[in-house]
């Protein structure tokens, strides 16, 4: 999907109200020297950072600058050439993706990637079960299996968060059939049903309208604070980033070049100048003076 230009929007004024920074610097996720290749492309490298128990933490950069590619590497889709990830205390650099999942990583993706022609509710009952103990075929045959015992237990949830998304409305809809803001959110009551302790998001935002966004910014500004569930998302719109994150970082031709509050890094002049192409004002005078 072509993502949005970044703009320096500063943030809306109906920003949400955010959970102060987490003052536990203890680290749910620890990302150390990732690297990344796909034959001659570097999608990254040496890569480190730390995510905070509670917080959300947003990675930004051009198109290209290896954001996905981190996020797969944290989900396991990938495995970073070089480096490791360790989350919740334990080293997951070589874990499966499904193991991951039931430890507590939930993620949505860039495109979508629901059943259109299944309902709502059970998209996320399938996906739950997908994640918790079955491959994709035995998640469907359990599906069709009709009820068992812990169909209750998972419909439970599922109705739990359906509520929280407020999405009750269209639960017996099927998911193909809704607006693409709606879709996007079934997308994400799917990665929450399971209650992973943390979730990473690839644009939220994208292709939503004003109203969708900030319907989408609060549901995830909710789900930190009122479900204690910690966010590593990717997100071009600026304002909304600005807005919901209590840390940004800066990705850059698969570089980190800055990482802090969310107003510090936009005001580092390498970020201005390398993200959002800014020229360096103070080049032709330091140029004048010789230097
Ligand atoms: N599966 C792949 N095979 C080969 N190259 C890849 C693959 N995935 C990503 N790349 C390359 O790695 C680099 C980083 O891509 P990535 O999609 O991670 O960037 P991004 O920051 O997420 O970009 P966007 O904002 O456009 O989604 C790019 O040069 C891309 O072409």
């Amino acid at each position: 999907m072509a993502a949005a230009e970044p703009t320096l929007d500063p943030p809306t004024e109906a920003a949400p109200d955010l959970a102060p920074a987490p003052a536990q610097p203890e680290p749910i996720l620890d990302v150390a020297g990732v690297s990344l290749r796909f034959g001659g492309v570097r999608a990254l490298t040496d890569v480190s950072f730390a995510v905070r128990q509670g917080e959300i933490f947003s990675i930004i950069g051009p198109n290209g600058a290896g954001k996905t590619s981190m996020l797969n590497c944290i989900s396991g889709r990938y495995r970073p050439t070089e480096g490791r990830i360790r989350f919740d205390g334990r080293d997951i650099t070589r874990l499966r993706t499904s193991r991951r999942a039931a430890i507590g990583i939930g993620r949505t993706f860039q495109n979508l990637a629901l059943f259109g022609h299944m309902s709502v509710l059970d998209n996320i009952v399938v996906g739950r079960h997908h994640l918790l103990r079955h491959g994709f075929l035995s998640g469907m045959l359990y599906w069709w299996g009709g009820a068992q015992r812990e169909e209750i237990e998972h419909r439970h949830a599922v109705e739990e968060i359906i509520d929280f998304l407020e999405i009750q409305h269209v639960r017996k809809e099927m998911a193909g059939t809704l607006s693409y803001g709606l879709r996007k959110r079934v997308e994400l009551a799917r990665a929450v049903a399971l209650r992973p302790k943390l979730i990473l998001l690839d644009e939220p935002m994208a292709g939503m309208n004003l109203e969708e966004k900030e319907d989408m910014a609060r549901f995830i500004v909710d789900l930190n604070v009122e479900w204690g569930m910690t966010v590593l998302m990717i997100e071009h719109d600026m304002g909304v980033v600005m807005d919901i994150s209590h840390r940004v970082m800066v990705l850059d031709f698969g570089r980190r070049l800055a990482e802090g509050a969310p107003e510090a890094v936009l005001a580092d002049p390498h970020v201005r100048r390398a993200y959002l192409g800014e020229v360096d004002e103070e080049a032709p005078a330091l140029e004048a003076a010789g230097a």
